[in-house]
């Protein structure tokens, strides 16, 4: 089946620049469970802009990733350090703070369902809101933010909407906005579209790249379809095992390469 066409806008002038300091910065990361090494000696660095895709087999280690990088996994580095931050060293206000840096876009949407749209989005801001914010008397200024930021992702008409009778695309939308609303550094996206039919696939994706491009949030977005990955990644991170096998730009990923990656067990990774 042919891929349809997609836009590709540039990537910013960060991402192509090796001297910037990337937003994530990490070498040999490592997690261990047990007898059970969930990620091995892993090097990655992600810059302003870029969206970057994690691929790899069920337990192959892409979740356990970005739980490293908000310091919710324990982990063994040489080096990592997140939006300035270095993880292992933070406790208390520290990894508060890294936490609020970092906005999370989750398969099943966490939203609250019998709450509108807009007191959803609203909820990602409360890590900066006083005590009167928190019982329920949000600002107006942040009001006006969260609106905006509905609008930006085409939801404005259903601001006023219960999460829960909203699509699942709509859902990841209002997700999505809320994860800007904590003005985010970086944006961890954990199998997204793994709910939603391909169309809607590609729209949440494609918003997701709008972003990195036009707010210079990377983006980390943990996929099971390559074909996926290949429309709206700059670039691929691919772990087998716990091991990285493959890390290069996504237009360089051939079926060689997706093979060391999943093994034979390739079909149905395209669509
Ligand atoms: N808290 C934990 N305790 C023990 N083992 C864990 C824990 N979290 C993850 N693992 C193991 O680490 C490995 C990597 O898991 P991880 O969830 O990162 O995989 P994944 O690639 O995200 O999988 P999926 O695509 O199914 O979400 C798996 O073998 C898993 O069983």
């Amino acid at each position: 089946m042919s891929s349809p066409t997609v836009e590709r806008p540039e990537l910013s002038p960060a991402a192509l620049d090796p001297s910037a300091t990337p937003t994530v910065h990490a070498r040999k990361l490592r997690v261990q469970y047990g007898e059970q090494v969930a990620l091995s000696s892993v090097d990655l660095d992600v810059h302003q802009g870029e969206v970057v895709a994690l691929l790899g087999h069920s337990g192959s280690g892409k979740s356990t990733l970005m739980k490293t990088l908000t310091g919710i996994a324990p982990f063994t580095a040489d080096a990592l350090t997140v939006a300035g931050r270095e993880v292992g060293t933070q406790t208390g206000t520290g990894l508060r703070e890294l936490r609020s840096d970092v906005g999370y876009v989750f398969q099943h949407f966490n939203l609250v369902p019998r709450l509108s749209a807009l007191t959803n989005v609203l909820t990602g801001g409360l890590h900066a809101a006083g005590p009167l914010n928190v019982l329920g008397t949000f600002s107006s200024a942040q009001r006006t933010k969260a609106l905006d930021l509905l609008d930006r992702v085409g939801l404005a008409h259903k601001a006023k909407q219960a999460c829960r009778s909203l699509s699942g695309g709509e859902q990841q939308r209002v997700a999505i906005a809320r994860a800007l609303m904590q003005e985010p550094r970086l944006i961890l996206a954990d199998e997204p579209v793994a709910s939603l039919d391909p169309r809607l696939a590609g729209n949440i994706l494609g918003l997701l790249r709008n972003i990195a491009r036009e707010e210079h949030i990377p983006v980390i977005v943990s996929l099971h379809v390559v074909g996926l990955a290949r429309r709206y990644a700059d670039r691929v991170i691919g772990l087998h095992s716990g091991e990285l096998v493959f890390a290069g730009p996504a237009a360089h990923l051939t079926e060689k390469e997706v093979h060391q990656i999943y093994g034979t067990d390739t079909e149905l990774l395209e669509n």
